[in-house]
């Protein structure tokens, strides 16, 4: 496949020159031949490494296609359509173009050089080989001292970066090896089309490319070698222009042909009425054929698809089961973009179901890393890379050493965190840290008591492993949306309720309402930071996915014991939309959530579409966005979560907060961090914020990245939301304590529910109860009624209880929920969970 024949220890005086940047190499060489060219010239103490090992060696693919060869900065040329002086030329010496062009026709015929790898902390960087070929980015270690043999091919196309690389490859222009170089295999490879790439910004000479499930951490030589690096990839990356997911799996529209211009023209050139007609003929068939062929195309690349996640899966330990599958046909419901999670096998769900005891799933489990059979010391495992950083940086001191001192764990002795004390103290447990104002500590806890469930119902069925290879193996090739999963996958939360999730902490609004109220609207917009971050402290460790409601479905949470009433409602189907409103103590916070997603294979990216609106009573607002969300070993390994991106909390009077959420790197020793700074209106930091959104969240007066200032200044630290305890009744679905409490139907709730509530949703509650067989045949005949859904929306169907916010694709409030469950008036809202009536039947 690459053109690199071998590696030895061969290095050279005179670095070779890269092609000239103009030239255009016609002529297909003859079939790869080895060269081996030798160098006496000491490599540069940089290269030590590289001389202190064995040979890289590998073959070219022999066969391997060789159309015009471009070089790099021909990028231009795509398509085989040279630019201004260079059309002269390459017509004149150009054969006839050839109909299979190659990814390096475009980007010459590959690059390869030096790069240095990140490989882990006691390693750091190393050097490796690189050579970019048909798309894929292939490396290899550099045992042997400056010995490169490179094949005739490799040298009449590919360009070499860095002048590093030129010392250590050398080249005898026309001998030939006599040598025989066993192939050998690269020690990794990254596949573009796949992959992302993203420029350091605070290291001219780093990039980093992920794979979807890996980061590579990659260092040039120079800044300008990372320029022409960086060419090269997006070059490539180019070439496979992003499609959604429902654009790939589309099935292929019927191309309709006008011979309408033809007939036009040969009319205009006085041709007869039958010559003309048969031309049209003629230009039919000859589509006709054309259209067939694109049709046996499309039905290859199903079965392509279809053979990929074959390979996939039989490679998976069965007996573990510590495997997942993602349904060949992603026809989704949650996002826009079609992902639906609901058509998902998960299997690792099963380890977790039957080990109710194994509520942290952040555990690292080695067995489902069974697969991984690369021992190797530069093994992935080991790249606990540091993450690239973008502009935001440079105001952020590192917290990496200080989130993982042992004065930070919530047991330090200098750290008064968390007193969580009784059991029964569930939902208002705020704590009592010495930290935070008596006054205001109170806030947000002094609501009235009620009491609530601590536990799930335990199950009536035992919970049977359900054998997922079995259910997926007999669907191999088939359309897979059609097979239908059990609710072993879910959890007996709707997506409604798990908004409310989201309200957990809301005791951190009250108490910025309260600060707010004194005067002090810094605090104010550090507890609403806070407040943005805790909600994402429920998402750790739960790999179940919530049920998607129906069309109309809402959900109310009447919690005096917050001090709030939450209301949501399903708004949208295509695309799914929930919509939140709730009413606090003293603020009122509404939103919309709309995810695009983005199917990567082995991980799904979420990106949340839509403002949060934070409205304090005496007026002052705030609105921010979620930030991504993505999903992890879908495929083979443990599942997980992680939030990433910046998050800008916008207010309106006189503080703004930037949070960024770090994006946790493959054995990252320290995942979750935020850290994020409060600006004034003169964009002066004056307080600065760290912490994990999963654990807990900090700040500190001032601006900690100014100079001078430091570690030290940590010490200045106070708490602002630490995460509460988990259960004392683990659940099999790693519910917090207040997700929880979220279905329940508290005594004589029931009676006051609209009948679209959650909580009346039989497919969930048989999964709460643990009827598992009852859950799947109501989940079933469930689905088949949300069928009609889109038909409705088409049909004009419209939210009861929010309405689009004039001018603007939000959804707001209505008001008259609460004064209509007052007066137990329900009439408005429809039987959605019951039988469809056969008049309601959409054809
Ligand atoms: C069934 C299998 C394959 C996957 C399980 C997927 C789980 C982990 C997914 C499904 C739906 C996802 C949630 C969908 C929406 C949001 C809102 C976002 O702002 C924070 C993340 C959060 C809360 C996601 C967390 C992860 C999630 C719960």
């Amino acid at each position: 496949m690459h053109p690199f024949c071998c590696v030895s220890t061969v290095s050279d005086h005179s670095p070779v020159k890269p092609l000239p940047d103009h030239v255009i190499t016609m002529p297909p060489p003859p079939p790869a031949t080895t060269v081996t060219t030798t160098s006496s010239s000491a490599p540069t103490s940089r290269s030590n490494s590289a001389r202190s090992g064995a040979q890289v060696q590998c073959h070219s693919n022999q066969n391997h296609h060789r159309s015009s060869s471009v070089d790099l900065n021909r990028i231009s040329q795509r398509n085989g359509i040279p630019s201004g002086r260079d059309v002269t030329t390459a017509m004149a010496v150009a054969p006839p173009p050839q109909v299979d062009v190659k990814i390096n026709d475009i980007v010459g015929n590959g690059i390869s050089g030096v790069l240095y790898k990140w490989v882990n902390y006691g390693k750091g960087w190393r050097p490796r080989w690189f050579v970019l070929q048909d798309g894929v980015l292939s490396y290899y270690k550099l045992h042997g001292p400056d010995k490169i043999v490179v094949s005739q091919e490799t040298e009449k196309g590919s360009k070499i970066i860095g002048e590093e690389s030129h010392r250590l490859i050398s080249r005898h222009r026309n001998s030939i090896s006599h040598h025989s170089a066993t192939r050998r295999k690269p020690f990794g490879e990254v596949h573009l089309k796949v992959s992302s790439i993203r420029e350091s910004r605070s290291d001219d000479k780093r990039f980093s490319i992920f794979t979807g499930t890996k980061r590579l951490h990659l260092r040039a030589e120079t800044r300008d070698d990372r320029v022409l690096w960086m060419e090269a990839l997006q070059a490539i990356k180019d070439m496979f222009p992003r499609m959604s997911n429902s654009e790939l799996m589309a099935p292929m529209d019927n191309v309709v042909v006008s011979t309408e211009k033809l007939r036009q023209r040969l009319m205009q050139e006085g041709v007869n009425e039958v010559a003309i007609q048969d031309s049209e003929q003629i230009m039919r068939s000859e589509f006709a054929a054309l259209q067939n062929q694109l049709v046996l195309l499309k039905q290859k690349q199903w079965l392509l698809i279809d053979t990929l996640r074959q390979l996939e899966l039989p490679s998976m330990p069965l007996a573990n089961t510590k495997f997942r599958a993602v349904k060949s046909s992603i026809t989704l419901s949650f996002e826009t973009e079609k992902v639906d999670l609901e058509n998902t096998v998960v299997d690792e769900s099963q380890n977790k179901l039957n080990d109710p005891g194994a509520s942290s799933m952040i555990k690292q489990d080695k067995s489902s890393e069974g697969s991984v059979t690369d021992t190797d010391d530069d093994n992935e495992r080991g790249d606990a890379a540091e993450e690239e950083t973008d502009e935001d940086d440079h105001t952020f001191f590192d917290t990496r050493d200080f989130l993982s001192s042992s004065s930070f764990k919530s047991n330090g002795s200098d750290f008064r965190t968390s007193s969580f004390s009784s059991d029964d103290e569930g939902l208002n447990a705020a704590y009592s840290e010495d930290d935070i104002d008596p006054s205001i500590k109170s806030v947000g806890s002094n609501f009235p008591y009620i009491k609530r469930r601590k536990k799930l119902p335990d199950p009536v069925e035992k919970e049977k492993g359900v054998s997922l290879w079995s259910m997926i193996k007999d669907n191999i090739g088939k359309d897979l949306t059609k097979v239908c999963l059990p609710v072993y996958f879910n959890e007996p939360l709707s997506s409604l309720q798990k908004c409310f999730e989201d309200l957990e902490y809301s005791y951190l609004l009250d108490r910025a309402y309260e600060w707010g109220k004194r005067g002090n609207k810094l605090m104010r917009v550090l507890n609403v930071a806070a407040f943005a971050v805790s909600g994402y402290s429920s998402t750790e460790g739960r790999i179940c996915k919530p049920f998607n409601p129906l069309l109309g479905e809402t959900f109310e949470a009447d919690f005096p014991d917050k001090g709030l009433r939450f209301f949501s409602e399903k708004v949208s189907h295509h695309p799914m939309i929930v919509a939140c409103h709730c009413e606090g103590t003293g603020w009122k916070f509404w939103g919309d959530s709309n995810l695009k997603s983005k199917f990567w294979g082995r991980s799904i990216q979420l990106d949340p579409v839509g403002v949060l609106t934070l409205e304090f009573d005496d007026g002052e607002v705030f609105q921010w966005s979620k930030v991504t969300t993505s999903i992890y070993n879908l495929i083979l390994g443990k599942l997980y979560c992680d939030h990433y991106g910046t998050m800008r909390i916008e207010g309106n009077q006189e503080y703004s907060c930037k949070l960024k959420f770090k994006e946790q790197s493959i054995i990252d020793r320290n995942p979750h961090q935020v850290h994020g700074i409060v600006q004034d209106r003169n964009g002066k930091t004056v307080a600065t914020l760290f912490g994990k959104w999963d654990e807990s969240m900090y700040y500190v007066n001032g601006d900690c990245s100014a100079k001078g200032k430091g570690q030290e200044s940590l010490s200045e630290h106070h708490l602002l939301w630490k995460r509460s305890k988990p259960p004392k009744y683990a659940t099999r679905y790693n519910l917090t304590r207040f997700a929880i409490t979220l279905n329940e139907l508290t005594p004589g709730l029931k009676e006051k529910l609209p009948p679209t509530d959650s909580r009346l949703r039989p497919d969930q509650r048989y999964l709460e109860n643990g009827e598992f067989e009852m859950a799947n045949s109501e989940k079933l005949r469930l689905e088949q009624r949300q069928r009609q859904a889109r038909k409705m929306q088409e049909r004009g169907w419209k939210p009861r209880w929010f309405a689009k916010d004039k001018g603007s694709e939000a959804y707001r409030y209505m008001g008259g929920y609460w004064e209509a469950r007052e007066q137990g008036k329900w009439d408005s809202c429809p039987d959605i969970f019951g039988q469809i009536p056969s008049d309601q039947l959409l054809d």
